[in-house]
């Protein structure tokens, strides 16, 4: 494949910024990547694996002269990012990022962007439970979706241009309104992270009454809960913080439904109980039907590193 940006920075190294570095070296697409992460640990472990051509101590000295710039920091931490490259950003280049929320990423990094440099939010829809410049791995975004949220004024060619390095990682594009992104990945991402942490508080609570029995005998559905609730507190700390309203609505809703199902068992109502549980099937048997279930192959399975943050 041919190179698609001359310089690349990535700002944060962890699993996101790691697999982009280790897709776009696979496959040819910069002719340099350099990167930067806040903590010097980090920045050690990235120079010892090779992870980028240079890791530069401050997010200054990395995005000069770059043509693309990648934010993978928390969310919570993209608009003080923004605010420190700003001066330094190359008249013409591209500033994107891949924070887990959109609105609130764009309201706190599009002020500081300078006029020529254009801003096209996105987010790529693969990740694992592991973090840090060890746990990136270049099948990240094979055959997944990569959310672009371009804000009105986008120049289209810069567009076109980042939607190329994207697929050329091996993802599908698709471009969205930041609410309705939001709205959606709350019901499909957020939402569902909150349980999988509430279920997993449930289950340590649970087990000093029943000594370990929880943990040790788990089936499948409640490891997947486990493997979920081991993301990076951080990382989610910062997306309930940034997605608060439509997590709540989509949180409520959830309430709501799980008070129903709640009293039909209470009421020994099996109608109800199998009703519901024959549309949610046909719900999972439509997607697979439609050939919607694209999971990368080794999705989750890949060994990670402890976060050094
Ligand atoms: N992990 C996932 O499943 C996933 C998936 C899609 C998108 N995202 C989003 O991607 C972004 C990065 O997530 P990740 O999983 O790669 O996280 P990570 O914890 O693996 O890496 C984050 C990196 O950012 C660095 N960092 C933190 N604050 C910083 C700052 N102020 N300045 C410079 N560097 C800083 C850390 O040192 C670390 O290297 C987040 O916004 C997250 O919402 C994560
Ligand atoms: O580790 C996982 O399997 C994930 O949950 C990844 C996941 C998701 O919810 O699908 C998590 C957050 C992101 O912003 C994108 C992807």
């Amino acid at each position: 494949m041919s190179i698609i940006y001359d310089r690349v920075a990535l700002i944060g190294l962890g699993l996101i910024a790691g697999s982009m570095a280790h897709a776009m070296r696979e496959g040819g697409l910069a002719r340099e990547i350099v990167g930067h992460a806040r903590s010097a640990e980090t920045r050690r472990t990235a120079r010892e694996i090779g992870l980028c051509d240079q890791v530069f101590d401050s997010a200054a000295e990395a995005v000069a002269g770059a043509d693309l710039v990648v934010l993978a920091v928390p969310v919570g931490a993209m608009g003080d990012v923004a605010a420190e490259i700003a001066p330094h950003l190359k008249p013409g280049a591209t500033v994107t990022d891949v924070g887990s929320v959109k609105q609130a990423v764009i309201e706190a990094v599009a002020p500081h962007i300078p006029e020529g440099v254009h801003f096209i939010p996105g987010h790529p829809l693969a990740g694992t439970e592991h973090s840090g410049p060890r746990a990136g791995f270049a099948t990240l975004f094979l055959n997944r979706w990569w959310l672009l949220t371009p804000l009105p004024d986008s120049d289209p060619q810069a567009v076109a241009r980042l939607s190329q390095l994207v697929r050329a990682m091996g993802a599908k594009t698709d471009s969205m309104e930041p609410a309705h992104h939001d709205l959606v990945l709350a019901v499909t991402s957020h939402a569902p992270h909150l349980i999988a942490y509430t279920m997993v508080g449930v289950a340590d609570h649970l087990r000093r009454v029943t000594d370990e029995e929880v943990i040790q005998y788990s089936a499948a559905g409640f490891r997947d809960f486990t493997r979920i609730a081991a993301s990076d507190p951080t990382m989610w700390r910062d997306v309930f913080l940034h997605n608060k309203e439509a997590t709540l609505d989509i949180l409520g809703r959830f309430t709501e439904e799980l008070f129903v199902l709640q009293r039909a068992i209470r009421m020994g109502d099996g109608q109800q109980l199998h009703d519901y549980f024959t549309r949610t099937r046909a719900i999972r048997r439509g997607i697979i039907e439609a050939g919607q279930d694209t999971e990368a192959p080794d999705f989750g399975r890949t060994p990670g590193a402890a976060k050094a943050d």
